[in-house]
């Protein structure tokens, strides 16, 4: 046993796959990056496994779809078996392709997910790893967060879940286009980061980066700060100033907070994003510049256009390319891997030494909602570094220096009502597809993730969706 490891809380895994190369791969993976050593067992067939499952309890097994066909004429048939047998287990269909018919036959017959082969070890066992937590297994799995373990910087973000590991592949693919991203998620959850991050692994990073946050500045001297003022343009200005959107000149502006922006200056804005061009406060000439427009927002874009605080028009302008960020809750693989990010980073601002947090301390956080997200996490553990001297953090340092959740309000603070107003109303199932096709869209077509965002299991996801093409053929045929 590696050291640091504790027997009790070890994973029992069951891996049925008839290539012994690809089995023996996917184990070391898993005992790579699970905290607390899994006892791996492997077996060729369904058969094999059938009995292997009635002598003992697993906590996941892992099964190969195309090793099953021994135990049944069908796949669906063969995990239902499989399934009534490992009553208990986290079941996770894996497949040699990405066949959306093996997907819904797994999961309908009991499956808990599918992976499609193949498999990277750290994602794979991240994935493994929020699975579990949401079936109660998560301090047999937790993904190992020591220093060398996983692979889970990027650009400033810290993070090695499945989702995250999205998040990098999705920032490197539309870092190096000048086409407008809107970010969206929950407060804390980074998206400052993000557009850091964008914009450094771009070919602008060279040149500035400008953030403006669209509510922390009055409404009266928004335009100003965002297109500059010409001297005069108000009491006091004695010479002319540059705007945000003119020192980003060859850069980026990211605008924090979209949605807190005027209606009026919403217009003037999406001129300049049509035009390039921007007119300062009180100047008549119009300048040309070369910016990307990145923004993002903690609310609901397509609430707030409803509620006709946000253009539509703008809206589509901004939301070329999307990217979203979940909350912490939502990717616990993410919690500890943080928690030791900021333990070193603030022990070493500190002058002090800690050697990280017991197993009970570790649980204590994973098991937490975390409403203020990584901002919060980040607080907490800068508090426990200042808060006390050194050594191993213990469940009841934590509880001691946690008080911002004995005072977090668990209600989120409610947004000012709008106006009445009569609006059409689409029936429930076309809002439920259209909130579910968004999902999708903003994880790019990952059906897996956009099911754990909406905290859905994939398999509803696939028999809503037949549902709904069936609903349009029949339409259609009348
Ligand atoms: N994945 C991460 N890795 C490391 N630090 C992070 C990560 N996510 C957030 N942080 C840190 O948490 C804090 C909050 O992040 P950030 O300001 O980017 O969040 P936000 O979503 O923009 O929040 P808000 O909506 O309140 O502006 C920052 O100090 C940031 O450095």
């Amino acid at each position: 046993m590696r050291p640091g490891r504790r027997s009790d809380a070890a994973a029992t895994i069951l891996l049925i796959d008839r290539d012994p190369a690809a089995g023996r791969a996917m184990a070391a993976n898993l005992a790579g990056c699970l905290l607390a050593e899994p006892v791996i067992e492997e077996c060729r067939n369904g058969r094999a496994a059938a009995e292997k499952l009635r002598g003992r309890d697993y906590d996941i097994v892992l099964m190969d779809l195309s090793s099953l066909d021994d135990l049944a004429p069908t796949t669906e048939e063969a995990v239902a078996r499989l399934a009534k047998i490992a009553e208990g287990a986290l079941l996770i269909a894996l497949s040699g392709g990405a066949s959306v018919s093996a997907a819904v036959a797994a999961m309908r017959a009991g499956a808990h997910d599918f992976v499609a082969k193949p498999i990277s070890g750290t994602g794979f066992a991240a994935r493994i790893g929020e699975l579990a937590h949401r079936h109660g297994k998560a301090r047999a799995l937790t993904i190992d967060a020591r220093p060398g373990a996983i692979t889970a910087d990027f650009a400033g973000f810290v993070g090695a879940s499945t989702q995250m590991q999205y998040v990098y592949e999705q920032i490197g693919r539309i870092a190096p286009s000048s086409a407008p991203v809107f970010i969206t998620g929950e407060s804390g959850t980074g998206k400052e980061v993000c557009a850091e991050a964008l914009h450094s692994k771009g070919p602008r990073a060279e040149r500035r980066f400008v953030a403006v946050n669209c509510a922390a500045i009055p409404r009266d001297l928004m335009e100003t700060e965002l297109f500059g003022a010409a001297r005069g343009a108000y009491t006091g200005s004695v010479e002319d100033r540059k705007g945000a959107a003119e020192l980003a000149d060859g850069g980026t502006l990211f605008l924090d907070e979209i949605g807190e922006m005027d209606l009026s200056l919403q217009s003037k804005l999406l001129r300049f994003l049509q035009t390039g061009a921007l007119t300062r406060v009180s100047e008549a000439d119009t300048r040309q510049v070369d910016v990307r427009v990145i923004c993002a927002t903690n609310r609901n874009p397509m609430q707030m256009i409803t509620e006709k605080r946000f253009r539509e028009d703008l809206f589509y302008r901004l939301h070329v390319l999307p990217i979203h960020l979940p909350p912490l809750r939502q990717r616990p693989a993410d919690i500890m891997v943080l928690g030791q990010h900021f333990l070193a980073r603030f022990a070493r601002e500190e002058h002090k030494r800690f050697s990280g947090f017991s197993p009970e301390a570790a649980d204590s956080l994973i098991a937490r909602e975390w409403p203020g997200n990584v901002r919060q996490l980040q607080n907490l553990v800068r508090r426990l570094v200042v808060m006390f001297d050194g050594g191993e953090i213990s469940a009841e340092m934590v509880s001691a220096a946690d008080i911002e959740s004995r005072s977090y309000s668990p209600t989120p603070i409610a947004e000012p009502a709008p106006a009445p107003r009569r609006t059409t109303v689409l029936p429930m199932w076309q809002q439920e597809q259209r909130i579910i096709e968004d999902a999708i869209l903003s994880f790019g077509g990952n059906i897996a993730l956009a099911a754990a965002a909406l905290e859905l299991s994939p398999s509803t996801i696939y028999r809503k969706r037949q549902a709904w093409a069936e609903m349009a053929g029949a339409k259609g045929a009348a």
